[in-house]
């Protein structure tokens, strides 16, 4: 086995997907603990790799162990894998608020500790995941673990104070823009368009303008700027953001998820 994960729901399963779909780890190098037997199922018929009920034979039979547990359950999940962890091993954490002193003082004993902020849209491979890790990990061991982040999407190495806010702007962010093109459709909806076909045009939308902005490096209120014609229909919606308070709800939301962040 080359790597372990300690449940395997949303997040675990989407940061496998991409690791299979690059050829990183194949199935059978891969083990993966799920709490119920139904878990256990989908992740055999979803992702194809070795499962078990026992959190400790994950931690035996790899050496690069992720925890994609809830938060609520990191401080169980370390308890009871203690015993089985070795000076080898590299505990990756991918919770909020779990910091690297904090996993390698639960882990109770000097090893190599990281942490992934990654998001859902690891599924699809356009994952954005941000990673830091303790003094432990040598350069070449960063450079081994930024290949599996690297396997589904782009990776950004930051201090670990940064953890909080990317999080807020990687991790938990899908959820609003999911919501925003949501919204979208459903005002196209209401002016008329099939549904099927309103999600296609809000997503691809979104799916264009972000790549606008990464591919041109223009900053994004310019790029606003060329979508509204003076008097023209676009600048009466931004009017209307405007004095719905869409930026500050957006700045709000994001800070009361990075604030979260640091008390779990
Ligand atoms: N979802 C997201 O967008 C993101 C999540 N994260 C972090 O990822 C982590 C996992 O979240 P997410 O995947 O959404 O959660 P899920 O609820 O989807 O998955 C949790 C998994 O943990 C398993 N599990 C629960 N308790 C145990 C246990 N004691 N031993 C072994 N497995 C257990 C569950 O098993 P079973 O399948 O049997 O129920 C399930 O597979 C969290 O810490 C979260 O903060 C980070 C960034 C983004
Ligand atoms: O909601 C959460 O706490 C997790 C972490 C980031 C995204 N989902």
């Amino acid at each position: 086995m080359k790597i372990g994960f300690i449940g395997c729901g949303n997040m675990g399963s989407a940061m496998i997907g991409g690791i299979l779909r690059q050829g990183i780890f194949s199935k059978d190098e891969i083990i993966v603990s799920n709490l119920t037997e139904e878990g256990r199922e989908r992740s055999k018929k979803n992702l194809g790799v070795v499962t078990t009920p026992d959190n400790n034979e994950v931690v035996r039979s790899a050496k690069t162990i992720v925890l994609a547990v809830k938060p609520q359950f990191y401080e169980e999940v370390l308890d009871e894998v203690h015993n089985s962890l070795t000076a080898d091993h590299t505990i990756i954490g991918i919770a909020p608020g779990k910091t690297l002193a904090w996993l390698e003082e639960k882990a109770g004993l000097p090893l190599k500790v990281v942490r992934f902020m990654p998001n859902t849209p690891a599924q699809v491979g356009e994952g954005m995941t941000a990673v830091c890790a303790n003094e432990r990990v040598s350069k070449e061991g960063l450079d081994e673990i930024l290949k599996i982040t690297d396997s589904f999407g782009c990776t950004e190495v930051i201090p670990e104070r940064l953890m909080d806010a990317a999080g807020a702007v990687g991790g938990c962010a899908p959820a609003y823009v999911f919501m925003f093109i949501e919204a979208m459709a459903d005002a196209a909806v209401s002016q008329g368009m099939p549904r099927k076909q309103a999600y296609k045009f809000a997503s691809q939308t979104v799916l264009g303008s972000a790549k606008m902005v990464l591919e041109t490096g223009r900053h994004p209120g310019d790029l606003k700027d060329m979508v509204c014609s003076p008097a023209g229909t676009t600048i009466e919606g931004v009017r209307t953001l405007e004095k719905n308070g869409f930026r500050s709800a957006v700045f709000e939301a994001l800070t009361a998820a990075a604030e979260k962040g640091k008390k779990l």
